[in-house]
């Protein structure tokens, strides 16, 4: 992954994500337009995809953390953009302009569909608003975190359209009351840090924004030091569980390990477990 500090470091190539690496193997990806509140800009769609696809592939990095800079997380689509890339799709007839706009909507799927593509694990920590697409964005992460001063806002119906990139089909599995759901999309209520916790949305919630950085470098660190066969089957099978059957997840789980089985790292960890020893402890080839 092209490593910078900052977006605007000369070695990025992205406008609106800052990608580091502030511990060993461990990947940020910090939305970067804070002074348009991280909205979601045509760059956006396609940066996303661009970082996730290269971050899959990138035996140096185990884990990512995603957040946002500045004052809050994200402000969802960019509004002024949304016109031009959507609402103004262009076509010789209904049939060729429906279809372009189906094609947008897909492209844009893509971008928060390739956070649950990549096999590394992906932890999101949200402080402030996360609005609209940014509940797309936090859904497709397999963990989230969250400053008490965060609220979530499923706010489509605001402006006219039904959530199309991933809440609704998201959402559901996240939060066990269906009924929740129904009302946060129905009704586009804020949904504050408490109750987020206690609906299943996060599971953790920290002072500010600074113990939740803390916190969620911490949790990487710890995904990071395990054996990189075990993390990435883990997160696949789950991701894939989430959406089979138990026997259709057996099965699939079953034909995973038969060749990730005889990966080294299981003798290691099994001789660091006899001898008392932490998982940490063991050096895992990259995979
Ligand atoms: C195919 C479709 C795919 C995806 C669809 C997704 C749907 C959605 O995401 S719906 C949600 C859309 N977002 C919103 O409605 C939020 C709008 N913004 C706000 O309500 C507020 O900005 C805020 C998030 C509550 C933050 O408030 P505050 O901290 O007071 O900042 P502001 O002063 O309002 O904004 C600062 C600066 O940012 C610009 N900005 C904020 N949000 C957006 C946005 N969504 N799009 C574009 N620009 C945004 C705002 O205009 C200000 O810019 P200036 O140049 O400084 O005026």
């Amino acid at each position: 992954v092209p490593m910078s500090s900052s977006s605007s470091s000369p070695t990025s190539p992205y406008t609106t994500l800052a990608v580091s690496r502030p511990a060993e193997s461990i990947t940020h990806v910090e939305l970067n337009r804070p002074e348009k509140r991280n909205a979601m800009n045509r760059a956006f769609w396609s940066e996303m995809v661009e970082c996730f696809n290269e971050i899959a592939a990138d035996p140096d990095s185990r884990v990512v953390v995603v957040s946002g800079a500045g004052k809050i997380f994200t402000a969802g689509i960019d509004l002024m953009d949304i016109a031009g890339d959507v609402l103004q799709t262009d076509g010789d007839d209904t049939a060729r302009t429906s279809w372009n706009i189906r094609n947008t909507i897909v492209k844009y799927q893509e971008t928060f569909s390739v956070i649950e593509k990549c096999p590394k694990p992906v932890i999101v920590a949200i402080h402030g608003a996360c609005v609209g697409g940014g509940v797309d964005l936090v859904t497709a992460c397999d963990i989230r975190l969250c400053t008490q001063d965060a609220w979530f806002q499923v706010k489509e119906v605001d402006i006219g359209l039904a959530a199309d990139v991933g809440t609704l089909q998201r959402l559901p599995k996240v939060i066990g009351s269906r009924s929740l759901v129904n009302e946060l999309a129905l009704t586009a209520r804020k949904m504050y840090a408490d109750e987020a916790k206690s609906s299943g949305l996060v599971s953790r919630v920290f002072a500010d924004k600074d113990a939740m950085m803390a916190g969620a470098l911490e949790m990487a660190g710890e995904i990071a030091a395990r054996s990189p066969v075990a993390i990435q089957g883990t997160k696949v099978n789950l991701v894939y569980s989430r959406d089979h059957s138990v026997a259709e997840g057996l099965n699939y789980m079953a034909t995973w390990n038969m060749s990730m089985l005889q990966t080294h790292d299981v003798m290691k960890s099994a001789q660091a477990a006899m001898e008392k020893k932490s998982p940490k402890s063991v050096t895992f080839s990259k995979l």
